[in-house]
């Protein structure tokens, strides 16, 4: 099949090249000229495991190519993905000024029957809003689908080669056919759907897992106070299969090109609804919360934190990813400074990013996981990097002016503990605390 994609993003890259591994002919499109230079010269502007090979193979058996000529891209195309941002207006809505470009782009190129594919994030309607105007500008004739994208960065090419699901939201029987034999060969959970819920499940499946990590952001909340450990709650939970054992990894809280804005989102559709999104609301605000606790904790520990050096590891919001885009650490980090406190970070690979879209200005960016802890009073981890897990806490322990470990990601076991005089504080598991003043033991009365 013929494809083209429209945006070079994540969700764009990732797809385009998958489509070309399974033998497709695609091109990938891209306003953004320094992007599809740099795609041009064999390299990746993201990071993306696993990604950097399957664009040359499929560069090289000539099956996908990178452009920024939309009109002609749009033209030798019979399926075009439509993969550009929805970000967050000020107000939470999503931005669909992207979408809209793209759709009266495409209008203006169409040379025949084409499937228009939106695998952007976008509220329930849009699909027949980009049906209006393609309209307005062709008289071709062509149909629409939503098949939403539901990858995760950092696996993004094996959540698209080996996908739980594909939904196909559309109206046409032509449509449902051409689409199941594109996806065939991914999986056999195809579920073909009318749009406007192939538009919703998106949004509620983003909303759903945002849920559940709050949910166990509380329970380790009260796991603290009570004496429990939320790492064994919820591998007991896990086992149920009606709950299932993922998504429950209690922590800072999500961060994300996606859950903030996608749940932001959704309570702004319910809202134009006159619909108040109660429990979202609370899934929200409990996840703006869960990032202070390292600030609180680090406070009960060392008092006032003027004055003093933290060490920050991890500045992506979760492993694998040099995406930064709405990570805890931006605020944490922005907390700490204003309260005296000089603050050190490293992060393996998204530094450079977190640099470009910070405004503190006076925090030291370094080399090394050793740099970023060394002489500091206390160190905190954000972002569960394998290299952290990997050092010993003994080291550590040396590096370090002050023996303070604040763990964001619960990423050390009991058994590293051992033979150090860390005082540690992890989330949700005060049992493995250690020199951490305990609140009275939880008496059931
Ligand atoms: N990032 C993810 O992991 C992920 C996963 C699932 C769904 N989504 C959704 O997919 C969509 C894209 O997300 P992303 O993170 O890949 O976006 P992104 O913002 O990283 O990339 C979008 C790209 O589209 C390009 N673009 C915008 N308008 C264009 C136009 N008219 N012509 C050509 N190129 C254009 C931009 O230059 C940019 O490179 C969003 O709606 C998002 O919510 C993202
Ligand atoms: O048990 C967990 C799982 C995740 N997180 C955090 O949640 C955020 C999001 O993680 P993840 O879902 O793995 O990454 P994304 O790449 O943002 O992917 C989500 O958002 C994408 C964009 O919509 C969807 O396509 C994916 O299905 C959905 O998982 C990160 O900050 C994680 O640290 C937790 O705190 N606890």
């Amino acid at each position: 099949m013929k494809i083209t994609v429209i945006g070079t993003g994540y969700v764009g890259l990732v797809s385009g090249v998958c489509f070309s591994e399974l033998g497709n002919e695609v091109i990938c499109v891209d306003h953004i000229e320094a992007k599809i230079e740099m795609l041009n010269r064999g390299e990746v502007p993201i990071y993306e495991p696993g990604l950097q090979t399957l664009i040359a193979n499929n560069r090289e058996r000539g099956r996908l190519r990178f452009s920024t000529d939309l009109g002609a891209s749009v033209k030798h195309a019979e399926v075009i993905i439509i993969a550009v941002g929805t970000p967050s207006l000020p107000n939470g809505q999503a931005n669909l000024s992207f979408i809209e470009q793209a759709a009266s782009e495409i209008g203006q190129a169409m040379n025949g029957y084409k499937i228009i594919v939106t695998k952007s994030t976008v509220p329930v309607g849009t699909n027949e809003r980009i049906r209006d105007i393609i309209a307005q500008h062709s008289k071709e004739p062509f149909d629409i689908a939503s098949v939403p994208e539901f990858l995760r960065e950092g696996t993004a090419v094996s959540d698209t080669m080996n996908p739980d699901r594909i939904i196909i939201g559309t109206d046409s029987e032509v449509v449902r056919e051409r689409l199941t034999e594109l996806h065939r060969s991914l999986t056999s959970n195809i579920i073909v759907t009318d749009i406007r819920s192939a538009e919703m499940i998106k949004y509620a499946s983003n909303a759903f897992l945002a849920t559940k990590i709050s949910f166990i952001n509380e329970i380790a909340n009260i796991c603290e106070k009570v004496g429990a450990d939320v790492t064994k709650v919820a591998y007991g939970m896990g086992f149920d299969q009606r709950i299932g054992a993922s998504f429950l990894k209690a922590g800072i809280g999500y961060g994300g090109s996606c859950f903030p804005k996608d749940t932001q989102a959704l309570i702004q559709i319910a809202g134009q609804m006159d619909y108040d999104f109660k429990l979202l609301k609370s899934v929200v605000e409990v996840n703006r919360e869960q990032r202070f606790n390292v600030i609180r904790k680090l406070e009960s520990l060392m008092g006032h934190l003027a004055g003093k050096t933290i060490g920050i590891w991890g500045l992506a919001f979760k492993p694998e990813t040099d995406d930064v885009r709405d990570s805890p650490a931006f605020e944490i980090i922005a907390a700490l400074t204003e309260m005296g406190a000089k603050v050190k970070a490293y992060d393996p690979i998204a530094a450079e990013n977190f640099r470009r879209n910070c405004d503190v200005d006076s925090l030291i960016y370094c080399d090394t996981a050793r740099e970023a802890a060394w002489q500091a009073d206390a160190l905190c981890v954000l972002t569960e990097w394998k290299e952290f897990q990997h050092i010993p806490l003994s080291e550590i322990e040396s590096w370090l002016k002050s023996p303070y470990l604040i763990d964001g990601r619960n990423i050390y076991k009991e058994e590293q503990l051992a033979n150090t005089q860390l005082v540690y504080y992890s989330v949700g598991r005060p049992g493995m605390n250690r020199g951490v003043k305990e609140p009275a033991p939880y008496i059931l009365l």
